[in-house]
């Protein structure tokens, strides 16, 4: 298990949709995830991001097996983001309910038919940026995902901040700009979370993205719990 205060973690998340780790990864954390992004034997795609229109840059998903340190992080932070995601299922009236460990989820994702690995690593130089959307890659959604920044603000880049909308129902959209420092964790929904109004909680639907790159070169490493059909 991660320690961290994973009470104040889940009171941010249901206060403003998204809640920082400070220093989840060393710098050597970081700068090893950063480099990693030249070997492509680690990746099973690339994604050229302007191709898409999804904005401009690119992201190389992992391979299985991944490497052992993401894959204990991402079953590690996947316990503690379970028990909130429960929490959501219930306040939404969902009844559904998460598996305690990762690898029980995982080989629900795989029996659905989505099998691919969906961690990520992303590479933004001055001028990228991506633009606002959603992870769904099938019909299960794990509504949490997290974020890492693997490169130092102001020294390896400028610009390039990581930004959430939280779109109301009959609202104006709502934004949060996330200062993050290096090996930060932001974790944040996936498409939706509950927000508690005075009839009962309602759903917002999430967006994220990173704004425009100034200079310099900025990597993140993403993690994402459902695999992709
Ligand atoms: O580069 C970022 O900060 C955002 C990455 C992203 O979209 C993701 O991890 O899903
Ligand atoms: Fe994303």
């Amino acid at each position: 298990m991660i320690a961290h205060d994973w009470e104040r973690v889940r009171e941010e998340l249901d206060g403003f949709g998204c809640a920082v780790i400070p220093g989840l990864l060393s710098p050597a954390e970081c700068d090893g995830y950063a480099q990693s992004y030249a070997r492509p034997e680690l990746f099973r795609s690339r994604v050229v991001m302007e191709r898409f229109q999804f904005g401009r840059g690119e992201y190389q998903y992992f391979a299985y097996p991944l490497p052992p340190g993401l894959a204990a992080l991402r079953g590690a932070l996947y316990e503690p983001l379970a028990r909130i995601a429960n929490g959501w299922q219930r306040a939404l009236g969902e009844t559904g309910r998460f598996p305690p460990t990762h690898a029980e989820y995982l080989a629900r994702c795989h029996a659905a038919g989505q099998t691919r690995p969906t961690p990520l690593l992303l590479q933004y130089g001055a001028g990228d940026y991506n633009c606002l959307h959603q992870d769904l890659y099938g019909e299960l959604v794990f509504p949490l995902q997290v974020a890492v920044l693997l490169s130092r603000p102001g020294a390896d880049f400028t610009g390039g901040e990581f930004v959430l909308t939280e779109q109301r129902p009959r609202m104006q959209s709502r934004v949060e700009v996330v200062p993050l420092a290096q090996g930060d964790a932001v974790i944040f929904p996936v498409s939706q979370r509950p927000v508690g109004g005075t009839r009962g909680p309602y759903r917002v639907n999430m967006r994220h993205g990173v704004s425009r790159v100034r200079s310099g070169t900025r990597h993140t490493l993403g993690i994402i719990f459902h695999d992709a059909a």
